[in-house]
C-alpha cells in the first residue's frame, strides 16, 4: 500500500522533505485518556498487548488524536525473553517483573533461540491489523529492546537504579554474558524481520540501558550485538536508540543504519560533529519540557528545531514521554515542529 505521508522513512534516508517529521516515544499508551479506557477494559498491560485488535486500537490512537506524523506498534521490549522462555509480569505502578531470572549455564539450557512469527504471533497480527486500519496515513515503526538492555532485565528479573547483577555478569561470567547476549539477538533478529514481514516500515532499536556501562564494555557487550543487528536487517530504514551511550557517538555513526537517536543530554552540533552528516539524528527534547505551560514548550520546541535546522532530522523527545504529561503540550510540541521552518 502507497503511504500518503512517507516523511519519516525519506527523513530516515536522508532525502528531502518538506517538513520535519515527528513523532514521541512511548507515545503510545502513556498519555492518553482513551488509551486508559482500553486499558481499564482488560486486565492489565499483558493481555492488552496480547489481544491483536485492542493493540492495534490504541496504536492508532496517537494518529488520530495527536497528529504524528509515524505509529509505534503497542508491545514492549520484554516480549522477547517470553518468547525465549522468560516470562514477565506487569506490577501495577512497579513495572516488569521476572519470576526467574538467567544467572548461569544451566539457566541458559532452559532458553531456546525465539521464531518471531510463531512465538510472537500476537505482535505479529496486532502489526497487520494496525496496517490495515491505518490505511496508509502513516508509516508503523515497529522496535524491540537492544541486547544489553535485554540482557540486564532477564538477569536483573526487575528494574533497577544500578542493573549491579547485570554488571556483575559481565565480569564475573563473560562466557555466559557472551551465550546469552547472542541468542537474544539471534532472536531479535528473527522478531524484527516478522514484524518487518508483516508490514513494519521501519523499526527503532531502545538501548535503554546503555548508559550504565563504561565505553569498554559497551563496546564489547552491547554495541557489537546491536552491530550484527543492524547488518542483519536490510528491509527496512534502522533506528537505534542507545541512551546515555554519549561516549559511543563516533562508533556509533559506523553503524549499518539510517538513524541514531539522541537523549537531551547529548549536544546538538557536538552530536552532528562526532556522528557526521550520513546519519539522520532523531531527538532530542528534554521529556520534562512538556511540564512547561504551551508558551515555554512552544519556546524549547523551537529551540531545539533551530539546533537541529539544515541537518537530516526526525524531531522527537530525548526518551519516552511521562506519563503524567498533559496531552495539550505534547499537542503544541507536535504543531510546533510542523509550522517549523
Ligand atoms: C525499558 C523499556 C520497557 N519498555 C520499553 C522500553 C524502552 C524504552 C524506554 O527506555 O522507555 C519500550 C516500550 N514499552 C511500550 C512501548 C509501546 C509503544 C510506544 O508507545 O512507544 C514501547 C516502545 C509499552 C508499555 N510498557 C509499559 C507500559 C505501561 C503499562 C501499563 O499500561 O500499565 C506501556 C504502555 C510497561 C513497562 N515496560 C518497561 C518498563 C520499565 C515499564 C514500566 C514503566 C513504564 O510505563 O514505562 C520496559
Amino acid at each position: 500500500m502507497e503511504l500518503q505521508n512517507d516523511l519519516l522513512l525519506r527523513a530516515a534516508k536522508g532525502e528531502k522533505t518538506e517538513r520535519t517529521p515527528v513523532w514521541l516515544m512511548r507515545q503510545a499508551g502513556r498519555i492518553l485518556p482513551e488509551y486508559r479506557a482500553v486499558r481499564e477494559s482488560v486486565s492489565g498491560f499483558i493481555e492488552l498487548a496480547q489481544t491483536p485488535e485492542l493493540a492495534a486500537e490504541v496504536t492508532i490512537q496517537p494518529v488520530d488524536l495527536l497528529g504524528v506524523d509515524a505509529a509505534i506498534i503497542f508491545s514492549d521490549i520484554l516480549v522477547i525473553p517470553e518468547a525465549m522462555g522468560l516470562p514477565y509480569e506487569m506490577v501495577e505502578k512497579r513495572g516488569p517483573w521476572f519470576p526467574n531470572t538467567v544467572n548461569n549455564e544451566s539457566d541458559l539450557k532452559k532458553l531456546r533461540i525465539a521464531n518471531g512469527a510463531n512465538d510472537l504471533s500476537y505482535v505479529i497480527k496486532a502489526i497487520e491489523i494496525t496496517k490495515k486500519n491505518l490505511n496508509g496515513r502513516v508509516p508503523l515503526i515497529g522496535f524491540a529492546g537492544a541486547p544489553w538492555t535485554i540482557f540486564a532485565y532477564m538477569v536483573e528479573g526487575s528494574g533497577s537504579k544500578t542493573f549491579s547483577k547485570a554488571r556483575e555478569m559481565l565480569y564475573t561470567q563473560p562466557a555466559f554474558s557472551h551465550k546469552l547476549l547472542q541468542m537474544i539477538t539471534d532472536s531479535t533478529i528473527n522478531y524484527l524481520k516478522a514484524q518487518i514481514a508483516a508490514g513494519a516500515n521501519l523499526v527503532q532499536i531502545f538501548d535503554s540501558w546503555a548508559g550504565i556501562l563504561g565505553p569498554k564494555q559497551y563496546a564489547e557487550f552491547s554495541h557489537q550485538y546491536i552491530s550484527q543487528i543492524c547488518d542483519a536487517i536490510t528491509e527496512v530504514p534502522v533506528t537505534v536508540f542507545a541512551k546515555g551511550a554519549f561516549f559511543a557517538r563516533e562508533e556509533m555513526s559506523k553503524l549499518n543504519c539510517e538513524t541514531i537517536g539522541l537523549d537531551w543530554n547529548m549536544g546538538i552540533a557536538e552530536s552532528r560533529k562526532l556522528i557526521g552528516t550520513e546519519k539522520t539524528l532523531q531527538g532530542n527534547l528534554d521529556p520534562a519540557a512538556l511540564y512547561g505551560n504551551p508558551e515555554q514548550v512552544r519556546n524549547a520546541t523551537i529551540d531545539m528545531m533551530e539546533q537541529f535546522k539544515g541537518s537530516r532530522h526526525i524531531a522527537n523527545l530525548g526518551h519516552g514521554v511521562y506519563p503524567d504529561i498533559d496531552p495539550e503540550n505534547v499537542k503544541v510540541f507536535i504543531q510546533t515542529v510542523k509550522d517549523f521552518n
